[in-house]
């Protein structure tokens, strides 16, 4: 049966977005790594974090939710890790999987890593290359380019590397292997990605120095663990940003938001479109900006996004790509063919799901083309 949504005609109110994903998967993975005890509040319950709670079986941590969406993970510290009596499966989640290489390519067992048919089907040369560089053993489907893999890890050498791509990801996978190397790691970064791992590791007492967009790890401090109060989810609020924006009659306030600026950047394209948006009570939780955010009703315009935006907005994209069809003028979104790789391929879903809707929506190898105004 065919249905058709009409418009209310008032978007007014306070929500306070889930909590975020990426600094729940590090508050799980990282405090992993340090001896001791660390609570974790407002932890994601969503389904790619979900993976890190199934995964605790297969180490010696002991995670108990001690509330609602409260963690506490006892961890015996990376040295402390034993051999995984089973298959390790992050499901669906490329965040899980890439980060859990890293940490295992410093324990001297083995361990086999296994996902989901989309996760199967996902790039893993850009983490298995430099960690087997580092003398990780790995194998896998493709060469080790497809899970599942296998990994004996052991001692690690540190390197120079220039990374291929900027994933964060991947970033963060040898950032966790460099920590327990024998000799310092040098990571060339060629964009900023999100830097929620370096700011994490740095509260723990690790050694990360940042230049540019080069980053020197230290191995050899002492990591303590870390209680984490997680934030909400800049990602999920962008729904609700982009909602209030192209609705003409919209007050909304989003409340305790991370909006650090190696992710935000979905801000700085709203704004640029148009949007009426305001940070309010800036604050700085646990070495993460928080902000509640203000938006209303605005009129939008098409903007080119490109370049070195793309891997502080990708999560962003595709809701970026809805903003655009209620924008007067021409979108145009280039060099983001990352965004084909992901759970699924977002250009493509995106384009043809908002086609359907009636969207005109060009779609590019790494890209997209969006004429505003038509929905
Ligand atoms: O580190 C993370 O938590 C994530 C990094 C991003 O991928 P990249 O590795 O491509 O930066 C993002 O798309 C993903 O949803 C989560
Ligand atoms: C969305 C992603 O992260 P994850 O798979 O961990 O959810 C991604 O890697 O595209």
């Amino acid at each position: 049966m065919k249905r058709s949504a009409s418009p209310t005609a008032k978007l007014e109110g306070a929500i306070s977005p889930p909590a975020d994903k990426s600094v729940s998967h590090r508050a799980a993975i990282l405090n992993s790594l340090a001896s001791g005890e660390a609570v974790i509040d407002n932890f994601s319950v969503g389904r790619t974090a979900a993976p890190l709670a199934s995964l605790r079986n297969a180490f010696l941590l002991k995670t108990a939710p001690t509330g609602t969406l409260q963690l506490r993970i006892t961890s015996p510290g990376l040295e402390g890790l034993t051999e995984p009596g089973d298959v390790l499966n992050a499901e669906n989640s490329g965040t899980t999987m890439r980060f859990i290489m890293g940490l295992l390519a410093s324990t001297p067992f083995v361990s086999v890593v296994n996902g989901d048919r989309s996760l199967r089907s996902r790039p893993m040369a850009r983490i298995v290359q430099p960690l087997r560089q580092m003398g990780a053993e790995v194998m896998g489907r493709g060469g080790g380019s497809l899970a599942p893999l296998t990994i004996r890890g052991g001692d690690l050498r540190g390197m120079e590397y220039d990374m291929p791509v900027a994933s964060a990801q991947v970033k963060s996978s040898l950032i966790i292997a460099s920590l327990f190397a024998g000799s310092e790691t040098v990571l060339h970064q060629p964009a900023l990605s999100r830097d929620h791992t370096e700011r994490m590791l740095q509260a723990m007492g690790a050694t990360i120095i940042e230049d540019g967009l080069t980053l020197v790890v230290k191995p050899g401090s002492e990591l303590k663990p870390l209680d984490v109060k997680v934030s909400g989810d800049i990602s999920s609020a962008a729904f609700w940003l982009v909602a209030a924006a192209a609705h003409p009659n919209a007050r909304v306030r989003l409340t305790n938001v991370g909006v650090n600026p190696s992710r935000a950047e979905v801000l700085e394209i709203l704004k640029a479109m148009g949007a009426n948006i305001t940070l309010e009570n800036p604050r700085i939780e646990g070495g993460e900006p928080v902000a509640d955010i203000y938006v209303e009703s605005s009129e939008l315009r098409g903007v080119e996004i490109a370049g070195d935006q793309i891997p502080i907005a990708q999560d962003e994209i595709p809701v970026l790509a809805l903003a655009a069809c209620f924008a007067q003028g021409t979108t145009t979104i280039r060099d983001a063919q990352e965004l084909r790789v992901k759970e699924s391929d977002r250009i493509s879903a995106t384009a043809r799901e908002l086609n359907k809707l009636g969207a005109k929506i060009t779609e590019l190898p790494d890209g997209m083309i969006i004429e505003g105004r038509v929905l």
